[in-house]
């Protein structure tokens, strides 16, 4: 049996899983998990299928939120997360085929009981006009935004001495400006008079990102990002929180690095304390939890979803080399002089 805490807008439950039935993250297998969940007045076991949620369900009831790549990796995940939790949630991205089929699959959570929906809208986050039509036909549809997640973005693996400009400035474009503008255009047309709560999915590019330099340089300018705005957007009621995650799985993640997909994943796995990938349903309940009163006096903050892999190793292989400067002479250099003489074996 594993136990949690979690918070509630109604009050402090004990949750204590004592059923487990499944892999939670196995594509396809339907698990089922049972919670105990433990308040002053009441003691009540809820029954969460597929992947379900940790947090009590009807957590997100009438609220709506904007979750950009929405339809694939780890925002399916989120989303999923959400609808189980009673959210209306508005998946954005660019490709209309992967959304319809992304918002069929995931309308099958919605209980007959849940008030939870899902729509699907075409946005590229890097256009501005498309960006404003996002959340204008949000506010026509649900006439409010409690939440958005940052999460559509992307990158290519490249030295950076190979990136051409129209290169960087697609991923810049994409990771950096396209969440301002999501979180300016919420901002700006709801959360300004209403208030509201952002996540905005970073990376582990805290020792740098060498291999795909934009993005570190694009998700590190959002981790600053979301301080200024949680300071200048705190008299809204606004929260805005990054989450960086590890390296985490998925087919469509897999997918957008082609060939290298397979070989990247593989790299990262001995730099993972954990010895294993991360999922898309090991990120979702730490968004879920920033979005959620849980969090109510957490902002500015990031939370680290990585299995200690910042703390650890780099894929990043610096061959052995000898083109350094030399380091300046003096008493030191010639005491290591003399020590590695000494060590050398004697032919
Ligand atoms: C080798 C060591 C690597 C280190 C590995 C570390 C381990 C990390 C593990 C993985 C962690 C991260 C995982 C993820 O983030 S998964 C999510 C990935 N998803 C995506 O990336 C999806 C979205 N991606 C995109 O939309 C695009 O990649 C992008 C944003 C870059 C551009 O999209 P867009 O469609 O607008 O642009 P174009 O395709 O027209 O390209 C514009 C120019 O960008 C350059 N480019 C694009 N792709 C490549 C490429 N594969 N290689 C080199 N250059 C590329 C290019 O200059 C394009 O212009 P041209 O086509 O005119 O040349
Ligand atoms: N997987 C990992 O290991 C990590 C992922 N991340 C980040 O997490 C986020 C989700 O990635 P993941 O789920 O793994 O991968 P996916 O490729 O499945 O997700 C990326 C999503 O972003 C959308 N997207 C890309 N460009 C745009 C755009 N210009 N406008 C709107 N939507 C866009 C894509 O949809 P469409 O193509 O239809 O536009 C897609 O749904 C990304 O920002 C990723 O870089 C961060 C750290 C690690």
């Amino acid at each position: 049996m594993t136990a949690r805490y979690v918070l509630t807008g109604e009050g402090f439950y004990f949750v204590g899983r004592f059923l487990s039935v499944g892999g939670v993250h196995h594509g396809g297998s339907v698990s089922v998990r049972a919670f105990i969940l433990v308040s002053a007045t009441s003691v009540s076991v809820l029954f969460i299928m597929a992947a379900g949620s940790v947090f009590r369900a009807g957590l997100f009831n009438h609220r709506v939120a904007i979750v950009t790549g929405g339809a694939t990796g780890i925002g399916k995940a989120i989303t999923a997360e959400l609808l189980q939790l009673g959210c209306h949630v508005v998946i954005a991205s660019r490709k209309s085929e992967r959304l319809e089929a992304a918002a069929d699959e995931l309308s099958q959570l919605i209980s007959s009981s849940s008030s939870a929906s899902i729509t699907a809208l075409r946005c590229n986050i890097r256009q501005e006009d498309e960006v404003r039509n996002l959340v204008a036909s949000t506010l026509r549809l649900h006439g409010r935004i409690d939440y958005l997640v940052n999460n559509g973005g992307g990158q290519f693996s490249s030295p950076a001495a190979n990136m051409s400009v129209k290169g960087w400035n697609a991923v810049i474009d994409t990771n950096l400006t396209g969440t301002f503008l999501c979180c300016r255009e919420v901002y700006s047309a709801w959360m300004k008079d209403h208030g509201g709560a952002i996540v905005n999915i970073i990376a582990d590019m805290w020792r740098g990102f060498p291999g795909m330099a934009h993005t570190g340089a694009a998700r590190a300018a959002v981790e600053n990002l979301t301080k200024s705005l949680a300071i200048e957007w705190a008299s809204s009621g606004v929260r805005i929180n990054s989450v960086a995650p590890g390296t985490i799985f998925s087919k469509t993640a897999m997918e957008n690095y082609k060939e290298l997909g397979p070989v990247i994943f593989q790299m990262a796995v001995p730099c993972i304390p954990a010895k294993r990938l991360g999922f898309p349903e090991e990120i979702s309940p730490a968004v879920c939890f920033l979005l959620s009163p849980a969090a109510s006096f957490i902002s500015g903050a990031t939370l680290k979803v990585d299995a200690g892999q910042s703390l650890y190793d780099s894929v990043w292989d610096i061959p052995d080399h000898t083109a350094w400067p030399e380091p300046p002479e003096g008493e030191n250099v010639g005491a290591l002089r003399d020590m590695v003489k000494k060590l050398k074996p004697k032919l």
